[in-house]
């Protein structure tokens, strides 16, 4: 059997991955708070720890690995976008705008995803279905003396943790010297945190022996991987940006709940997309979706390619020269792989991903079978990364570059708003139905894709 190493963010050292149980391997990974498309930054996650799930399915077998990853349905941003909906005049409960708003957004999340090629994961969790298990953990952690209630709220006693800080090594002084921690009339210390929180009648709620309420973000997770996985699994994963306080809360609550078990045994971290040295975010406002990308006629293969080019555990950019050489190095792959049949994956490659998930030195490796002419080499090894698959192939093999095709379309629809005359925008619509393009045209932009029936010549003129 292939030996896996990984960097456990709990040991801070590279470690040989032993699963709990071989036949049932578990991560859990944090998904996303469900308000608005994803950007770019949140796709990297989801391209790591489809790549992990890729080789442990090839490791212990596909049906012997189960993958979580949560949508976190319940937050205050998307009761704020509701909000707002039912101020601007919306028809509708809040709570019917916000399964509105939340349905939206899983449905573009998995669009956009599925574009990257990466697999939908075992269990898809939303926090609203856990709800009830959020209650009884919270209840477990009050009976033993790790959380109390005050005014509506139940509050986490970091205090009584011992351990609380080891995950993102600070100390609890030293958090609260530097700290941006909420000092609140309700808590015995500041350092405490919320499991629990009073609603009132205009926002979302349940039932709860501390009242009318909602949960706070960090107990999702722990009490959804413990309905999922149990106690005890193999390995958590997530951005850096997410190690505190939300790993380090899920910890404390998780392991104070369940003392005799582990929780996760191995943590992993992806490092940030940046732009300029900064951390792509929603709150810098520094970020692009990845449906602007799809838009703009980039394949989700080459976004795919791009963050596999950097190790997982190193902060990356996106610039459009890597876009532009994973292009063409795909353009040449997919022209190798035509019609070939993938034969078993190389040792070599496997070897790389098992060496911490080293996609960099997995794609050298691929970069050497196309060297030596290994196509069916290549197409199984490239398989397993998740690339070169027939049912994300059509961009390349069409062989021509739909992009421009993608700006008219744009440019025409601009004009068209200004003018009022759409004729020119569907006689271009049609045109490039005609041909066997795909044509998907809504707020976010235009995106051309070439169909089943595609056939260059009779772009021809179009332009
Ligand atoms: N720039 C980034 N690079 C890599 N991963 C990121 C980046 N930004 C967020 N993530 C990850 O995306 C996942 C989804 O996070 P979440 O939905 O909480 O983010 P968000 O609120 O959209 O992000 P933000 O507000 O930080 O822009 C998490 O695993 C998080 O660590
Ligand atoms: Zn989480």
């Amino acid at each position: 059997m292939v030996t896996i190493r990984l960097h456990n963010g709990k040991t801070r050292m590279k470690e040989v991955f032993v699963p709990i149980d071989p036949m049932n391997v578990r991560v859990y990974v944090c998904g996303p708070t469900v308000y608005d498309r994803a950007h770019l930054g949140n796709a990297r996650p989801v391209v790591v720890f489809d790549t992990l799930f890729r080789l442990l399915r090839h490791v212990y077998g596909a049906g012997h690995v189960t993958y979580v990853r949560n949508f976190t349905d319940v937050d205050d941003k998307i009761n704020a976008t509701a909000l707002a909906r039912k101020e601007a005049g919306a028809a509708g409960t809040l709570e019917a705008l916000i399964a509105e708003r939340t349905e939206e957004t899983i449905r573009w999340y998995h669009e956009d995803m599925d574009a990257l090629g990466a697999l939908r994961p075992t269990h898809e969790p939303r926090a609203t279905a856990y709800v009830g298990q959020m209650i009884a953990m919270i209840a477990e952690l009050v009976a033993r003396g790790h959380a109390y209630a005050r005014d509506g709220h139940v509050l986490f006693r970091v205090r009584s943790f011992a351990e609380y800080g080891r995950l993102s090594g600070r100390s609890v002084d030293d958090m609260i010297a530097g700290a941006r921690v909420e000092v609140a009339p309700f808590k015995e210390d500041p350092m405490d945190f919320v499991l629990w929180k009073p609603s009132d009648d205009s926002l979302p709620g349940w039932q709860s022996p501390w009242g009318r309420g909602r949960p706070g973000w960090h107990i999702e997770c722990s009490a959804m991987s413990l309905a999922l996985l149990g106690a005890s699994f193999d390995i958590h994963g997530g951005g850096i940006d997410l190690q505190f306080p939300h790993h380090e809360n899920e910890v404390a609550q998780s392991c104070c709940a369940h003392p005799e078990a582990e929780f996760a045994r191995v943590w992993m971290h992806n490092e940030m997309l940046q732009v300029e040295g900064k951390k792509m975010s929603k709150s810098l406002g520094n970020f692009f979706t990845v449906r602007d990308l799809l838009g703009q006629g980039v394949p989700g293969e080459v976004i795919r390619l791009v963050f596999l080019g950097t190790h997982y555990g190193r902060p990356m950019d996106w610039t459009a020269e890597k876009a532009g050489q994973a292009e063409a190095t795909l353009r040449k792959w997919r022209a190798m792989v035509a019609g070939v049949q993938p034969s078993a994956p190389s040792g070599a490659v496997v070897a790389a991903l098992a060496d911490d998930l080293n996609t960099a030195g997995a794609i050298a490796e691929l970069h050497a079978l196309a060297a030596a002419g290994d196509a069916a080499g290549l197409k199984a090894s490239a398989g397993l990364m998740g690339l070169l698959q027939d049912d994300m192939g059509g961009w390349a093999e069409a062989g021509v570059d739909l992009a421009p095709y993608a700006a008219r379309l744009a440019a025409l629809r601009a004009a068209a708003m200004e003018t009022k005359d759409f004729a020119p925008v569907d006689a271009m619509k049609a045109a490039l139905l005609a041909a066997g393009v795909e044509v998907r045209m809504s707020k976010a932009g235009v995106e051309v894709l070439p169909g089943p029936g595609f056939d260059a010549a009779k772009l021809e003129g179009l332009l």
